[in-house]
């Protein structure tokens, strides 16, 4: 690949890492994973399918990782695993111990691709994909919680601020506690560049306000379907900055978003998303947009 690089939101999405569920899913164990009683192997893989069938609709290329039963059940939220910016990626350390092997994954994935790997987060540090939000091309958006912590953060910015690249923490709350996966992205999914889909009570406070300083139009996820979501009815996927995919079945969230100017697509993600605390955003890592 000699173009990559992704450090917006929602610019129209070319070219996507993605991993179909296979082996590694149907054997997982919910209990281990923390999967909830909607978990069905067999449904998430068909749902998997109506999803991808989405984003090859939207003209992205898709790049697959293979599900070669790793074991690793999780491994299908690619979003999580990396950060690829135009000066090349970076493989993350997984804040849930389940998952450390994932980047090394995407770590062999840029090699065979030439894509040149930036560096790599050593020791203490932890930042999970879904905790990251490109608030703009300089400046980089990280959720403290559980799955990041401030040694990710201070090692993001010793890699990224040669080039021009501030990245920002921000204190997540305990929330539904530590097995649990509660991402900054869990509570922002942009829509455009300068319009995001939130949930308000979650968002720390002194994110909000620079949100505010620098004019993001905000378009607030109806509170009860959030919960009846698990939070699953924000987790919203732009292809291009007048379309997203979501999962179905949250019609509020949906009008909200369509009242804001977006077109909006569906699949079903009870077994998928809700199942595993994973939804659209989280299933992809846009390689270019
Ligand atoms: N970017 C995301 N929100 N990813 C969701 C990951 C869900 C996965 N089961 C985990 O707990 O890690």
């Amino acid at each position: 690949m000699n173009q990559y690089g992704c450090q917006s939101m929602a610019n129209t999405m070319t070219q996507v890492l993605m991993r179909r569920p296979g082996p590694s899913l149907l054997a997982a164990d919910p209990d281990k994973w923390h999967y909830n009683s909607l978990f069905d192997a067999q449904q998430a893989l068909a749902q998997y399918d109506a999803f991808a069938s989405l984003i090859e609709a939207s003209g992205a290329q898709i790049h697959w990782l293979p599900d070669d039963n790793d074991g690793l059940a999780d491994a299908m939220f690619t979003r999580d695993a990396s950060l690829i910016t135009r000066f090349g990626a970076i493989p993350l350390r997984m804040g849930k111990p389940l998952r450390t092997a994932e980047p090394a994954l995407h770590r062999r994935f840029f090699e065979a691709q030439g894509i040149p790997v930036l560096g790599q987060l050593e020791g203490e540090a932890k930042v999970e994909g879904g905790d990251t939000i490109w608030l703009d091309e300089h400046t980089l958006l990280v959720g403290l919680g559980f799955r990041s912590n401030r040694e990710g953060v201070r090692q993001l910015n010793a890699l990224l601020n040669p080039h021009g690249i501030e990245v920002l923490g921000f204190d997540m709350p305990y929330w539904g506690g530590e097995a649990a996966c509660l991402h900054l992205m869990s509570v922002i999914s942009p829509l455009t560049e300068t319009k995001y889909l939130v949930h308000p009570p979650l968002i720390p406070a002194a994110l909000w306000q620079l949100l505010k300083d620098v004019g993001i139009q905000m378009v607030v996820a109806p509170e009860d379907e959030f919960t009846a979501s698990f939070g699953l009815n924000l987790n919203v996927l732009p292809t291009s900055p007048d379309h997203c995919i979501m999962i179905d079945g949250f019609p509020k969230t949906r009008a909200a978003m369509e009242a804001s100017g977006t077109r909006v697509s569906v699949f079903a993600g009870d077994a998928l998303c809700m199942a595993c605390e994973g939804g659209p955003t989280c299933l992809t890592n846009p390689l270019v947009r």
